[in-house]
């Protein structure tokens, strides 16, 4: 199965593009740039999320998968178009719907194709559109302001890393970073509970199916244990793993906005969230619990998701002007 072994991603050191000569920042935005458009994907380094940081994610993301069922029900998100706020139990998203693929390629007449994963989202702070859910102090002291503080710094890099595109892709200043303010992002704790291997052989289960996410970019942390992959855009719709070598590689992928934005000149990076690399050769027993967090950046509400004019010199317009709200909610629809 030589499709299922990694390729190396790039891996843009991200100092040069926050402290670097203006050579070495361009040198940099070129490579993430570049990427993008490639793989849909990119690892960096040196981003400013510390080691320590990334350690608080993982107790963050246990504590709040350890409260009681009662308690996360007091935060329950209901299944609707608008942004993700609280909690999602398992079984709720289906990200399966999102891509027709994924229905050509499942068993037939076995039921709904389900993801085994439970997740907390939360958006702005001070966002009165779609309040946030958050568990009281009492009942998980501690939460919401570390939260606050993650939402903060994967704002303030995903800002910096339109910044890069915009030199990377030789566009105007504040081009892209106009169009992220006020922000719109979510931020997402993800648990996918330890699973049968029988239950995933059915073929109606997985961690996560394919899928492309819905904002400009998506940051991602994942724990050691890995399962996360990428498409090979080499061989489409076969995926490679993105292993988890160091906890604290920040990936980042594209996602559909962007497509509109580039006007298909960048494409959403297509992945899922299989069974860890180690544990392919598994007949029976469990794989083990697994944690991630995704940090979902989007554009404001009210702009347009519409093609932006550096991306249509050459080619007509291929999406439509809708605002980036109309866009999410289109999209969302489909998880439920
Ligand atoms: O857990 C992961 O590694 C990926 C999660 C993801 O793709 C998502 O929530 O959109
Ligand atoms: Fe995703």
């Amino acid at each position: 199965m030589d499709s299922l072994s990694p390729f190396e991603l790039p891996l843009v050191d991200f100092g040069k593009i926050l402290h670097g000569t203006p050579e070495e920042r361009k040198a940099a935005a070129n490579q993430l740039v570049e990427s993008f458009t490639k793989h849909g994907f990119v690892r960096l380094k040196n981003h400013g999320v510390s080691k320590e940081f990334v350690q608080q994610i993982w107790e963050w993301d246990r504590a709040f998968f350890n409260i009681s069922e009662e308690v996360k029900m007091k935060v329950v998100h209901p299944p609707s178009p608008d942004p993700q706020r609280g909690w999602s139990k398992k079984g709720l998203e289906m990200t399966s719907k999102t891509r027709k693929e994924n229905a050509e390629m499942a068993p037939k007449d076995k039921g709904e194709l389900l993801d085994e994963k439970e997740h907390f989202d939360c958006g702005p702070w001070d966002d009165v559109q779609f309040p946030n859910k958050f568990p009281s102090e009492e009942d998980l002291p501690g939460f919401q302001t570390f939260i606050k503080s993650y939402f903060d710094l994967a704002q303030s890099i995903s800002l910096d890393i339109m910044r890069a595109c915009e030199v990377g892709w030789g566009m105007e200043e504040n081009a892209l970073v106009s169009r992220c303010i006020p922000a719109a992002s979510e931020l997402r704790m993800l648990h996918y509970p330890s699973v049968s291997i029988n239950r995933l052989k059915n073929g109606t289960v997985k961690r996560a199916w394919p899928h492309t996410d819905f904002g400009i970019i998506t940051l991602l942390f994942q724990d050691r244990l890995g399962g996360l992959e990428c498409e090979d855009r080499r061989k489409p719709s076969t995926f490679v793993p993105i292993i988890p070598n160091d906890e604290n590689e920040l990936i980042v992928n594209t996602s559909d906005t962007f497509t509109r934005w580039t006007n298909g000149e960048v494409t959403g990076g297509v992945h899922q969230v299989s069974v860890p690399p180690s544990m392919r050769e598994l007949e029976l027993g469990s794989i083990p619990e697994r944690y991630s967090s995704v940090f979902f950046f989007k554009a404001h509400r009210a702009t347009s998701v519409a093609p932006l004019e550096h991306f249509v010199r050459e080619k007509p317009a291929m999406y439509p002007d809708i605002t980036a709200l109309e866009f999410h909610q289109e999209r969302t629809n489909f998880l439920y």
